[in-house]
């Protein structure tokens, strides 16, 4: 312990039995003596006030890596920026891997392989398709639930709306996947979808719980495992049948679409190849940090605006705006939706992904660092030696007070003309989410185009007023999902 202490140079912060990253730290709830998966949510607004620096220590007295955490944007910086001396560890990026190595497992020139890759799938082109297949897929949505005859609607669950549509639109725009709304039978269908939500829910589990136990009688267990063995079916279903469709159509097409250039990387050689495992692993990375991501920011950005019917009414002015005559809204319209995707970046802000056990983006050092901090304690700096881990810690540094004014109100004008590195949500440096214009235009097309035609209302219990109705369903879910989402809840729609 003491070695430990001196790891993370004396700095103040979290002592408790296990630390917060660690298995055992993970499984037991955040209560007073553990701060488990959940303590930068609960103790968010307390933690760093209480040890004076906006960069703290965490260390567990029995297991767990010492770490350090911070909320400052300034050390952050350092960190996502600085080329050669951060890496992620492998124990934080199990998560993502277990089939096989992928984009966002690797570092150094492995990553950098992945990426040269990846990169080009990731142009204007893909976005404009992006944004023509949201709006299409709208209206395919809109009939086939038939809301076209409706003047009010009540959603059991928004998360059962935007996860299909987030996971149409990758597998549509990424995948070259023809799929309609009604998704049953297709390959990356119905079964796949609900396979793909519980691994997603399971993978913080299954990273932790040892191989054997899925031979117990424990059910919970047999659904994980039988949803990762569906999974692996539909994924390799997927590769073969799109292998021999691109076989067949690649004479007459130029679009680099994502699955094309991975399958292409995968039949060929040299340094920009891609082995077997590795497509396959891609492949799953792509389909769920593609998707649940997106979809559960999304539903963030729908609850918030059910709060603030003011702020839905400016939104409505805006998309209004750029509507033309066949009520279209055009890819050449985004620039000018700014209070659509200053909604969308708020709600990212308030409630921003979680990618690995109980950490938001975590690093360590490959050699000896000095970190400048904000805090004149300690010299002004920080010394990590190799091997030392740093947590940024999302949520703690979007709700930090000298970064945001009032931080827990959602007040999307805040990002007009904010610098982009401020949303830390999609990572900073060479190694941010290479997904974030994907995501945003996604997500703008869906809310201008429901919000063209819907208003959204909160579903209040008797007597309850917004604040409670914030206060009650406003909350993360407090599984081990992969990302960090609001908790599922219903909403109204009227017709307008
Ligand atoms: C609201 C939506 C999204 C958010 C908040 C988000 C957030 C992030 C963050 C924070 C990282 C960096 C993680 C780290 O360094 O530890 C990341 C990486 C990544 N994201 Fe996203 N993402 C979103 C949407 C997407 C989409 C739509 C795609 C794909 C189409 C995608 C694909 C990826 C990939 C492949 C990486 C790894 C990049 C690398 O390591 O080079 N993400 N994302």
């Amino acid at each position: 312990f003491k070695r430990n202490v001196r790891k993370v140079s004396n700095l103040p912060g979290l002592r408790s039995l296990f630390s917060p990253a660690s298995p055992l730290g993970v499984l037991i709830p955040t209560s007073f003596w553990n701060p488990g998966l959940m303590w930068f949510w609960d103790w968010r607004n307390q933690v760093y006030p209480r040890y004076g620096s906006q960069t703290i220590s965490a260390l567990g007295l029995l297991n767990g890596h010492p770490a350090f955490y911070t909320i400052s944007l300034n050390v952050a910086r350092q960190v996502l920026s600085t080329k050669g001396q951060f890496e992620k560890a492998p124990e934080t990026t199990d998560v993502l891997g277990f089939w096989g190595r992928n984009l966002f497992t690797e570092n150094g020139s492995e990553w950098s392989r992945h990426r040269r890759i990846m990169n080009p799938a990731f142009n204007p082109e893909t976005y404009a398709l992006v944004w023509d297949e949201a709006a299409n897929l709208y209206q395919e949505m809109t009939s086939a639930e038939g809301w076209l005859d409706q003047n009010e609607i009540l959603l059991p669950a928004t998360h059962d709306i935007t996860a299909k549509f987030a996971l149409i639109i990758i597998g549509r725009c990424g995948f070259g996947e023809p799929m309609p709304w009604d998704i049953t039978g297709r390959s990356l269908g119905t079964a796949f979808s609900q396979a793909l939500r519980t691994v997603s829910g399971a993978s913080i589990a299954r990273a932790i719980i040892p191989r054997w136990m899925y031979r117990l009688p424990i059910k919970r267990l047999h659904e994980i495992e039988t949803a990762f063995n569906t999974l692996d079916a539909h994924i390799e279903d997927l590769i073969a049948t799109r292998r021999v469709e691109l076989e067949e159509r690649e004479q007459n097409c130029e679009r680099k679409d994502l699955f094309r250039l991975m399958i292409r990387a995968n039949e060929g050689e040299g340094i920009l190849a891609m082995k077997d495992e590795e497509l396959i692993g891609n492949t799953y990375l792509i389909l769920l940090a593609g998707h649940e991501t997106t979809a559960k920011t999304l539903d963030a950005t729908i609850g918030f605006l059910a709060l603030h019917e003011d702020i839905q009414e400016e939104l409505h002015k805006e998309i209004m705006s750029v509507v033309a005559g066949d009520r279209k809204i055009n890819f050449k319209d985004l620039p000018v939706l700014i209070l659509t995707e200053a909604c969308f970046l708020e709600a990212a802000r308030l409630f921003r992904i979680r990618q690995a056990p109980a950490t938001s983006i975590s690093r360590d050092t490959t050699e000896t660092v000095v970190l400048k901090t904000d805090e004149d304690s300690h010299g002004g700096h920080i010394i990590l030696e190799p091997g030392t881990r740093i947590i940024i810690d999302v949520v703690g540094l979007q709700c930090n007070p000298k970064l945001f004014t009032d931080p827990e109100e959602f007040r999307p004008s805040r990002w007009y003309g904010a610098s982009a590195d401020k949303l830390i949500a999609f990572s900073l440096g060479p190694r941010a989410c290479i997904g974030r214009k994907f995501a945003l235009t996604e997500a703008v097309a869906f809310l201008a185009n429901l919000l063209r035609d819907w208003r959204l209302h909160a579903v209040l219990d008797p007597g309850e007023t917004r604040e409670q109705w914030r206060a009650r369903v406003m909350q993360p879910s407090r599984s081990l999902d992969l990302t960090l989402g609001i908790r599922e809840f219903p909403i109204r729609l009227t017709r307008r």
